[in-house]
């Protein structure tokens, strides 16, 4: 559905020449929903950006719905449908005839239109906001509404540029859930750009972490977090049984270094451990039989935070927008 090769795009600013995407290999299969995850700035929109012909791209090549896009972009945007950040339609248009103008946009007669319209609007619970002018939609009903816009031509390839910036928590989910919904009913192949990582993490089959215009990972979220951040486990003793804890934790910890606090007579350790579900238990006997036994002791499991730490030395929530 995508494929694209050393897809390149710097723009020239006060003649300085920004490298915003600095040569994408990517291939996308029909049916994938995928998620561009990265920090502010790190060339998610700009890809996106030139995927759908809005940015012609500086170098490289890149074919959408089985188009090139730098030679026939009017066919691509024919196939695909865009949602950009904080796009949508006017305001003071109702919702069912901005929908049927962008059905008329692509071509359709109004009465596919309306039938399609009408189909949309009940898969994303908008029917009985079909009258309403736009401007009178909240943030969230806006948004669907643009997930509805943009499916108006029955793409089979969507792209969502930040869905869910600004929503809060329950309108996020509510979003995600209608486009799960298009997805199962239409098998629509569903490429977004988020930097909630735990957006990416519950809803993205495969995850591509870009920073600084490059790809530096690109995965299921399940393997990213297994391969490149084992549990995080953080275990209190007494500062009496530090010493024999310490020696015990360096030669458990499977990735880094063992990180030691100590507060009010308590010691705090934290290290990460692979597969620390199961080298837990041990831990404990190991450390009650060394007559150093633990005041606590908690185990998370990583996140796709942890993963871009590893990955680049700084986290993500660091560059993420509030
Ligand atoms: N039109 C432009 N002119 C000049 N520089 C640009 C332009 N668009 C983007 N950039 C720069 O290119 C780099 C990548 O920006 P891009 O918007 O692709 O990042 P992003 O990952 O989508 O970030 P965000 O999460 O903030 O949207 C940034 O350094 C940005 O300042």
């Amino acid at each position: 559905m995508i494929h694209t090769r050393k897809l390149t795009k710097n723009f020239l600013v006060k003649k300085e020449t920004i490298e915003a995407v600095k040569g994408i290999d990517l291939d996308v299969a029909p049916g994938e929903l995928l998620a561009f995850l990265g920090p502010n700035g790190a060339g998610k929109s700009t890809t996106l950006r030139m995927l759908t012909t809005l940015l012609k791209p500086t170098s490289g090549t890149a074919t959408v719905a089985g188009l090139d896009v730098a030679t026939d972009p009017a066919g691509v945007r024919a196939r695909i449908g865009y949602i950009g950040q904080g796009t949508g339609g006017g305001h003071s248009f109702r919702v069912i005839d901005e929908m049927v103008m962008q059905g008329r946009f692509y071509g359709m007669n109004t009465a596919d239109a309306l039938a399609r319209a009408d189909d949309l609007l009940k898969s994303l619970d908008l029917t009985e906001l079909a009258k309403r002018t736009v401007i009178k939609l909240s943030g969230g009903q806006r948004r669907r509404m643009d997930v509805a816009l943009g499916l108006m031509h029955s793409p089979r390839l969507l792209f969502l540029d930040e869905p869910s910036t600004g929503m809060d928590p329950q309108n996020r989910a509510n979003l995600w859930e209608h486009i799960m919904r298009l997805r199962a009913e239409h098998g629509t192949t569903i490429v977004l750009t988020t930097h909630y990582m735990d957006e990416a993490d519950a809803m993205s089959e495969r995850v591509v972490v870009i920073d600084h215009g490059t790809i530096i990972a690109d995965d299921t979220p399940a393997r990213l977090k297994a391969d490149l951040a084992g549990d995080l486990l953080a275990v209190e003793v007494a500062a009496g049984s530090a010493a024999a804890v310490r020696g015990l934790l360096e030669r458990t910890a499977t990735e880094g270094d063992v990180d030691e606090s100590e507060d009010d007579g308590v010691v705090r350790f934290r290290l990460r451990l692979t597969h620390g579900s199961r080298l837990a238990p041990d831990l404990l006997r190991k450390m009650h039989d060394a007559g150093a036994p633990a005041l606590s002791l908690e185990l998370k499991p990583p996140t796709l935070d942890d993963v871009f730490l590893e990955l680049t030395g700084r986290s993500l929530r660091e560059g993420a927008k509030v």
